[in-house]
C-alpha cells in the first residue's frame, strides 16, 4: 500500500511516510525480543511521539528506522524505499537524528558540529558555511556569536538547539528525536518544544519523537503511540482521542491524572462557541439610560467599554442610582482571555473571576464571555465523540493499535465539529529564551558519533 495520492495532496510537507511492518528486534543473548512484531504507519509531515515506560523498546524501535540497530525481522520503508537497502549516504540524506544532551562532539566547534553530515556528503566549503549560518538562524542562535564556540561554552538549551540544527543540516525529510529535550530545565524545555513546533510548521518534516513525558507527547504529537512491553502498541491516535478515551488501563495509567485539564491545553477559545452574555455600555451613556436598559434586559451588570470597545469596568445596577456619570464607578475587569488563549488559560481566568471571564478579540475588543458551563460542555462533547469513535474502531478491527485506526480514516477523528485544534502557540508566544544553565559537556559523543557518522 502506498500513500502517494494523499502525500501529494498535502502542501508544505517535505516529510515522507515511514512504515514498519512486523518489525522485531531480538538482542543476542536475550530470551525475549526487545521489540516484538511492530506494525505502524507514520504519516508524512506529522510528528509521531512514541511514549511508554522505561525499557519498553522506544529507542530500539526508533534506531531501527535509521539502522543504528538492525531489525531481526520485518520490513521498514521510508518514502516507499526499503530502509534495509539504503546505503549510508542515502540514509544520512533522508534521516536526521537528535538525541538527549545533544551528543555534540566536544572537540568540534558549533559550526563543525553542524557541518558533520554535509561534510560527509561532500558539500563544498562555501555551501557548508552558508548552510551553517542559515541553520543557526533557524534554531535561534546568533551565528557570529556562537559559530566558533565549543559545546562546553554553551548552555544546555543552546546545545540542544545545535543538536537540532545538526540533525536538520542536510534537510532530510525525516527527523528522529530521542528525548532531545530530556536534559534541560522545564522552562528551557518548554521553549525548545515551542521552537520545534514553530520550525515544523514551516518545514513539514516527518518527525518520530521519543519521550517518557506524556505532557510533552500531548504538546508535540500529531499522533501518539503509547507503547507497552516490547513496543507493543497499546493505542495509536491523536492526543485528543487518547485523552478523551484511553484504550485500556495501561494507557489510562500513562495518561495519568488530569486528563481533562490536559485536553484543555489542546483547545482554544476561538474553537468553542462562547456566548455574548454581557450587556455593554459606553462611558458616555447616562446612568439612568443604562439602568433602563439593564431593567429591560433583566440584567444586573453591565460591562463598560472604551471607544475601541475594550473592556474597562463592571457596573452593577446598584452603582447607578446615585451616579451622575459612568466614569469611575464599578470595579475593574480582572483577568480576561483572548480568542487565542487555550481553554486551560480560560478556565484559570474563569475561576479567578468567579464563574465567567471576558473574551477579547485580536485588538483587545470585547467579543463575548466564556463560563464554566462552556468548558465542561466542551469536555463532555469530546468524550462523547471519542467514545463513539472508539466503538467504531473496536467494531472495525477489534485492535487498539494496529496502526491503521479504523475509527478515523483520515487521522483526524473527532475534529469535525471543531474548528481544528491548534497547539500551544498561546503559551509559545510570550516565552523568552531563558536558557537553563545546564553545562552539559556533550558526554554522549559516542552516541552522536553513531548518529552523525
Ligand atoms: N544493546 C543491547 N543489548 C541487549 N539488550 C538491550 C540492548 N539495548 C537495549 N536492550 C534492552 O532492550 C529493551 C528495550 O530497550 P530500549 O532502550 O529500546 O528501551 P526504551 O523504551 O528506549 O527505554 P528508556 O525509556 O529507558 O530509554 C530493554 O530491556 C533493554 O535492556
Amino acid at each position: 500500500m502506498t500513500s502517494d495520492s494523499t502525500d501529494s495532496a498535502v502542501s508544505a510537507v517535505s516529510g515522507v511516510e515511514i512504515q514498519l511492518e512486523g518489525v522485531t528486534k531480538r538482542y543476542p543473548g536475550s530470551a525475549e525480543p526487545a521489540v516484538k512484531d511492530v506494525t505502524m504507519t507514520i504519516p508524512a509531515g506529522q510528528i509521531v511521539v512514541l511514549v511508554g515506560p522505561s525499557g519498553c523498546g522506544k529507542t530500539t524501535t526508533m534506531r531501527m528506522i535509521n539502522r543504528l540497530i538492525e531489525p531481526t525481522s520485518g520490513r521498514i520503508t521510508i518514502g516507499g524505499e526499503d530502509a534495509l537497502e539504503l546505503d549510508d549516504v542515502r540514509l544520512r540524506r533522508k534521516i536526521g537524528y537528535a538525541i538527549q544532551q545533544a551528543g555534540l562532539f566536544p572537540h568540534f566547534t558549533v559550526a563543525q558540529n553542524i557541518a558533520v553530515v554535509p561534510g560527509l556528503l561532500g558539500w563544498d566549503k562555501k555551501r557548508i558555511a552558508e548552510r551553517v549560518d542559515e541553520l543557526m538562524d533557524l534554531v535561534g542562535l546568533d551565528a557570529s556569536q556562537f559559530r566558533d564556540r565549543y559545546p562546553r561554552q554553551l548552555s544546555g538549551g543552546q546545545q540542544q538547539r545545535v543538536g537540532v540544527a545538526r540533525a536538520l543540516a542536510a534537510d532530510p525529510p525525516v527527523l528522529l528525536m530521542d528525548e532531545p529535550f530530556g536534559a534541560v530545565d522545564p522552562i528551557t524545555r518548554g521553549n525548545l518544544q515551542d521552537e520545534l513546533l514553530r520550525l515544523q510548521a514551516d518545514l513539514g518534516k516527518t518527525i518520530v519523537f521519543v519521550t517518557h513525558d506524556f505532557d510533552e507527547a500531548v504538546k508535540l504529537g500529531d499522533r501518539i503511540a503509547v507503547l507497552g512491553e516490547a513496543s507493543t502498541i497499546q493505542q495509536y491516535d491523536t492526543p485528543e482521542a487518547i485523552l478523551a478515551n484511553p484504550a485500556n488501563d495501561m494507557v489510562a495509567g500513562f495518561v495519568g491524572a488530569g486528563a481533562s485539564l490536559k485536553q484543555l491545553t489542546l483547545l482554544r477559545v476561538r474553537d468553542v462557541d462562547y456566548p455574548d452574555l454581557a450587556l455593554t455600555a459606553d462611558v458616555g451613556e447616562s446612568p439612568s439610560e443604562l439602568r433602563a436598559r439593564l431593567a429591560r434586559a433583566g440584567d444586573t451588570y453591565a460591562l463598560l467599554v472604551d471607544r475601541r470597545r475594550r473592556p474597562q469596568r463592571w457596573v452593577h445596577v446598584r452603582n447607578l442610582s446615585a451616579a451622575t456619570s459612568l466614569a469611575n464607578i464599578g470595579r475593574p475587569v480582572g483577568d480576561t482571555v483572548s480568542t487565542q488563549s487555550t481553554l486551560q488559560d480560560a478556565l484559570e481566568a474563569i475561576l479567578a473571576e468567579g464563574g465567567r471571564a471576558v473574551v477579547t478579540g485580536t485588538r483587545g475588543e470585547y467579543v463575548g464571555m466564556i463560563d464554566i458551563e462552556t468548558v465542561t460542555g466542551v469536555l463532555a462533547q469530546l468524550r462523547e465523540e471519542h467514545e463513539s469513535a472508539g466503538d467504531a474502531g473496536d467494531a472495525g478491527d477489534g485492535a487498539a493499535g494496529d496502526g491503521t485506526d479504523a475509527a478515523d480514516g483520515d487521522g483526524h477523528g473527532g475534529d469535525a465539529g471543531r474548528a481544528g485544534v491548534a497547539r500551544g502557540d498561546a503559551a509559545r508566544d510570550g516565552a523568552g529564551r531563558a536558557d537553563g544553565g545546564v553545562d552539559g559537556d556533550a558526554g554522549a559523543a559516542a552516541d552522536s558519533g553513531a548518529g552523525a557518522s
